[in-house]
């Protein structure tokens, strides 16, 4: 998918959301567990509940890996679901890859081929060459951490290296990388103060931003400064929105919750 198909879904829909599948059998609606696949079974219909509400998926892999074969045949069947019956619908695999070159481009392989995703995160710790190789793909995003929604995102990321953050001097030296106009990157709902310099350095890229619900993140205050002219946000709520219930009306709940992030963005794109 391009960037400008991405923009002008969130402008039909009056919606930035990127709604998280992180399934977890222990939190999904008991009575799905008698079915063959419960995992698949949870996310179809949830799918089906918000299709018209988001404008993004994303599967953490690590949901689906926990369960073996059959949870990345898990996985596979929800790509194929959304990619078939929803294919407006921006994909994104978060997997968090990132290795020398020639395994990355297995990696990249293994989710923009092997599974149709329209993008999927790496982590840039190994560099320039890890990264490309994702890069190199037509039409399709490389998500890369740059500012993480957690505690541990000090540890690291804010500390300074030659003078600035880090997370500035990945933000800044991946915008030399070849084919970096394929490079959006991760920027936590938590750190929303830290979004005024981040549009400093990549006013263009989108963000995909998680951190809203659960790890109370406000939406609000993303916006402020992370909004630019192809509004250039994917705000990402996963449990927030999936476990809303756990009984027989779990879809029905999580597109209530759905829709009240909806609203809200819908509030905020009429004043931009
Ligand atoms: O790359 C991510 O998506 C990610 C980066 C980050 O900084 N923080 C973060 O929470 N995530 C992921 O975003 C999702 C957040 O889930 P909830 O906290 O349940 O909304 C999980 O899949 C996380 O792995």
């Amino acid at each position: 998918m391009t960037t400008k198909q991405l923009v002008e879904q969130i402008r039909t829909k009056k919606s930035f959301l990127c709604i998280g599948l992180d399934v977890d059998l222990n939190k999904i609606p008991q009575h799905l567990l008698q079915t063959e696949d419960p995992i698949f079974e949870f996310n179809k219909a949830i799918i089906d509940a918000t299709h018209d509400l988001c404008v993004s998926y994303k599967p953490n892999t690590a949901f689906y890996e926990a369960y073996g074969i059959k949870g990345w045949q898990s996985l596979e069947k929800t790509i194929n679901y959304i990619n078939e019956k929803y294919p407006e619908i921006f994909t994104i695999a978060d997997a968090k890859r990132g290795d020398i070159g020639n395994t990355s481009t297995m990696y990249a392989k293994a989710f923009f081929e092997d599974l149709a995703f329209d993008s999927v995160t790496v982590a840039p710790y190994m560099g320039k060459d890890s990264v490309e190789p994702f890069l190199a793909f037509k039409n399709k995003h490389t998500i890369m951490l740059a500012l993480t929604s957690n505690e541990g995102a000090f540890d690291f990321q804010t500390k300074i290296v030659d003078g600035e953050e880090l997370y500035k001097k990945v933000l800044q030296t991946s915008k030399s990388w070849k084919h970096s106009e394929n490079l959006m990157y991760v920027c936590g709902a938590t750190k929303a103060e830290y979004f005024k310099e981040i549009r400093k350095i990549v006013p263009n890229n989108f963000l995909l931003v998680p951190g809203v619900g659960a790890q109370g993140g406000s939406l609000k205050d993303v916006c402020q400064f992370g909004l630019n002219s192809q509004v250039g946000l994917l705000i990402n709520s996963s449990r927030g929105i999936i476990y809303a219930s756990n009984g027989e009306d779990f879809a029905n709940a999580a597109r209530n919750e759905a829709l009240i992030l909806q609203k809200e963005m819908e509030v905020i794109l009429s004043f931009n």
